[in-house]
């Protein structure tokens, strides 16, 4: 469980009490811990440096999508780490956060035109292009940028990836697959070859190499080290016929043990496959984990609001989170473990997690097996640091929740829950009304 672990039985984010917290920011809310961030984070950063020759000066890039709060990007930057992003807000995010354009990949299956020229003025170190028709319009886009450039604002020429769909489709729902011949990303590997020389051709782009990501969730290296050897076949064909391939981009996907499980490949395994696989090539790897480095760095505090017993035994939980709040169960049937704060004495019992929201499938599990509940009990969502608060949207009209940041005995609040007077002078009322 990490930085979250129980003190005196009574379950802390390193050393602060959930309680405390609770009673401070209200439930429900996101909470972070810096040293699992940090932990994480050295873990794959000492992997990748234990192989200096077949993964060159790699770049660790944070999958911004994860979780794109600016403090949680902010500690992770201040380590080291790039990001990856996929929208003009996250570069945004990233930039503010601290993250140098330099570490900032960009990429994305539909990048608009203002978003691309966005990050080559900001100067992302690599736009990762995933078809022939992006490519064209960031050609299009780069050169008539630099036609208006001036001489105390030059335009650098982007340098970019070609994303390519190797046909291998892993992870860990089918809606969170990626990489399958049928997915809408990256570029068909026969047809990535030609993009590549087509690239290389335009003074408007320089083409620096290759990019995959296949999914998310992945509990074995098998496909990724498929994936990772289309990657390295590819190099060899492109330079073959005399063009550069010096960067390859990994992407992320490495699962997590969301069940407590301890069959998952340790990340040591997986930076020794890429290294095994891109050994000799003379590349520069870039690895871009999201879930990672964050799930397991956060939690969902909420507040039974009540337990409704039914006649016929069974019991609901019923609590102040919804699935606006965590989406993963409705969206994916994620598991997430539920942790009692402070767990009562008596039989353990078997509840239906639910939320307040209108919808059938806002239930997080069915038959969990808890100490007897009670209302106003606080319980932990266990592994929600990511792809939790960004997913949460405001749904039945709830606010969306506080994000705090724990580093050993202090805490702060790195996002504030919306008062409703601010979430109604949001929206004019149309002059007509
Ligand atoms: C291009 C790209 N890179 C990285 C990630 C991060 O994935 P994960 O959180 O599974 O590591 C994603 C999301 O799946 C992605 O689409
Ligand atoms: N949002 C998904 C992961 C998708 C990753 C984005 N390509 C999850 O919560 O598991």
């Amino acid at each position: 469980m990490h930085h979250f672990d129980r003190i005196n039985g009574a379950l802390h984010a390193e050393g602060v009490p959930l309680e405390a917290l609770a009673d401070a920011v209200g439930t429900p809310a996101y909470v972070y811990s810096t040293a699992t961030l940090t932990r994480h984070y050295g873990l794959l950063a000492d992997a990748v440096a234990a192989h200096p020759a077949a993964l060159g000066p790699a770049l660790i890039a944070f999958a911004v999508k994860a979780n794109s709060n600016l403090s949680v990007l902010a500690t992770l930057a201040r380590l080291g780490c790039g990001a990856d992003t996929v929208s003009e807000g996250e570069i945004r995010r990233a930039l503010k956060a601290g993250v140098p354009a330099n570490r900032i990949v960009f990429s994305g299956v539909g990048k608009t035109d203002a978003e691309l020229a966005f990050a080559i003025e900001a100067g992302v170190r690599q736009i990762n292009v995933e078809s022939a028709i992006e490519l064209d319009r960031l050609i299009e886009i780069s050169s008539s940028l630099k036609q208006r450039a001036t001489a105390s604002r030059a335009i650098a020429t982007p340098e970019i990836a070609i994303r390519v769909n190797p046909a291998v489709g892993a992870g860990g729902h089918a809606k969170i697959t990626t990489g399958g011949a049928t997915d809408k990303f990256g570029v068909p590997a026969d047809e990535a070859h030609a993009l590549y020389a087509r690239a290389s051709l335009s003074p408007h782009v320089t083409p620096v190499g290759l990019a995959c990501h296949i999914g998310s969730q992945i509990t074995t290296l098998e496909p990724l080290e498929v994936a990772f050897r289309a990657l390295r076949t590819m190099t060899l064909e492109l330079r073959a016929v005399g063009l550069t391939v010096s960067r390859l981009d990994l992407g992320g996907g490495l699962g997590v043990p969301y069940h407590g499980q301890s069959d998952l490949p340790s990340i040591e395994a997986y930076v020794a496959m890429a290294a095994r696989v891109l050994d000799g090539l003379d590349v520069e790897a870039a690895f871009e984990p999201g879930r990672l480095l964050a799930a397991n760095a956060g939690v969902l505090l909420s507040r039974v609001i009540q337990v409704n017993e039914r006649g016929d035994g069974r019991r609901f939980l019923v609590l102040d989170a919804g699935m606006n709040d965590l989406m993963r169960p409705a969206l994916y049937d994620a598991f997430h473990d539920l942790v009692p704060v402070r767990p009562r004495e008596g039989e353990p019992r078997l509840y239906d997690l639910v939320g307040p929201i209108c919808e059938s499938t806002d239930v997080f599990a069915r038959d969990r097996l808890l100490p007897p509940m009670q209302a106003g009990d606080l319980v932990a969502f266990m592994g929600a640091g990511a792809y939790g608060a960004v997913l949460a949207s405001e749904y039945n009209s709830r606010p969306l929740v506080p994000e705090v940041l724990v580093d050993g005995d202090r805490w702060a609040v790195v996002r504030t829950r919306p008062s409703y007077e601010d979430m109604l002078d949001r929206e004019p009322t149309a002059d007509w009304l």
